[in-house]
């Protein structure tokens, strides 16, 4: 991946001939083969309607932690709602993270909104932003028909009518720096694609995949560079879920990813300076098939050259809900 991830600018697609829009497409392709990441500019989402979002999640960690914690998900198998720092449990590591999340504001059944009263504004700012996402979401569906040559009958889109998707509003907390720790663990995402938005303080870093021939993400986060992706609030980064790497063969792959200190921070680590690491906020859109959906690769992703990666197909719905019974077990 040449240590950085590929910048698009989306607005040539949106609005673009059917040369531009060919051409965006071949370069996204491009991007995600090689690294599975790509930043989107001038996306179509309004910058207002994200330092929006960001402001009413900045109110609502702000909240004290009983009541937060009144916002915790019951037995919703979509886990809508608060998730306290440390619910999240990858290979037995609590992440230091917080989160609100939420679904289609039409059809999710989620009654774990946070007050008007408290936080008058956030529900209708959050209920906007999903659809400017889901926006982008289907142009980007359109991008990979495009790509893949695929008719109206054979297009993602069929599968994704927005009812699985989920927002995460998410907060790390500030932490005195001591001895390691890892934000957000080395993880892949599961669906099928994420639109991640990054704001002040980074963290984030991707693996290279071509500094490591490793391929479980605990032999990566050994032996993998990872590339530091700057927070740039005007960009949206792209990256693709287990999935969708499952409906193009492989060809995409879901690339590890992790949160930790951001750069800058390091060094003070490094030199044994006690200094706090500031707080950090992202968002992040998770857009997952329906739920009933079988996932086989798409067929220009197979050739002879090209042989089926995985002998089955593979239910969406009871891979998502394995998943996140490991993630979220206690
Ligand atoms: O907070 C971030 O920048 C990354 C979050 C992430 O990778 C995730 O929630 O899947
Ligand atoms: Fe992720």
């Amino acid at each position: 991946m040449a240590g950085q991830i590929s910048v698009i600018d989306f607005g040539r697609f949106i609005g673009g001939s059917t040369n531009e829009r060919k051409s965006v497409a071949y370069d996204i392709d491009k991007a995600l083969t090689t690294s599975g990441f790509l930043s989107l500019i001038n996306h179509g989402i309004e910058q207002s309607i994200i330092d929006e979002c960001f402001y009413w999640s900045e109110r609502f960690f702000e909240l004290p932690v009983h009541e937060k914690s009144q916002l915790s998900p019951s037995v919703h198998k979509m886990r809508h709602g608060y998730l306290g720092i440390g619910k999240e449990i990858v290979r037995g590591e609590r992440s230091h993270k917080e989160n609100f999340d939420f679904g289609n504001p039409e059809d999710s059944d989620m009654e774990s909104w946070p007050s008007p009263e408290k936080l008058p504004g956030f529900r209708e700012c959050a209920e906007t932003f999903y659809h400017a996402c889901s926006r982008l979401i289907s142009e980007l569906f359109e991008c990979i028909d495009l790509i893949f040559k695929l008719d109206t009958n054979d297009s993602l889109s069929k599968h994704h009518s927005g009812s699985a998707d989920v927002v995460s509003f998410l907060h790390y907390p500030a932490v005195r720096q001591r001895g390691n720790f890892v934000r957000g663990m080395a993880h892949s995402d599961l669906g099928t694609i994420t639109l991640l938005f990054q704001h002040g303080i980074g963290g984030l870093q991707v693996a290279d995949h071509d500094s490591t021939r490793e391929t479980t993400t605990v032999a990566i986060e050994k032996t993998a560079n990872f590339i530091d992706v700057h927070p740039d609030s005007q960009a949206i980064l792209v990256n693709v879920g287990y999935l969708l790497m499952r409906w193009t063969n492989g060809r995409w792959p879901s690339t590890v990813h992790r949160v930790t200190w951001p750069p800058g921070f390091r060094d003070t680590q490094d030199s044994g300076m006690q200094t706090d690491t500031p707080e950090r906020f992202s968002i992040a859109f998770f857009s997952f098939p329906d739920y009933e959906v079988d996932i086989e690769p798409l067929e220009n992703c197979r050739s002879q050259q090209q042989p089926r990666r995985w002998k089955n197909s593979l239910n969406a719905g009871e891979y998502l809900l394995k998943k996140r019974r490991q993630l979220y077990s206690s």
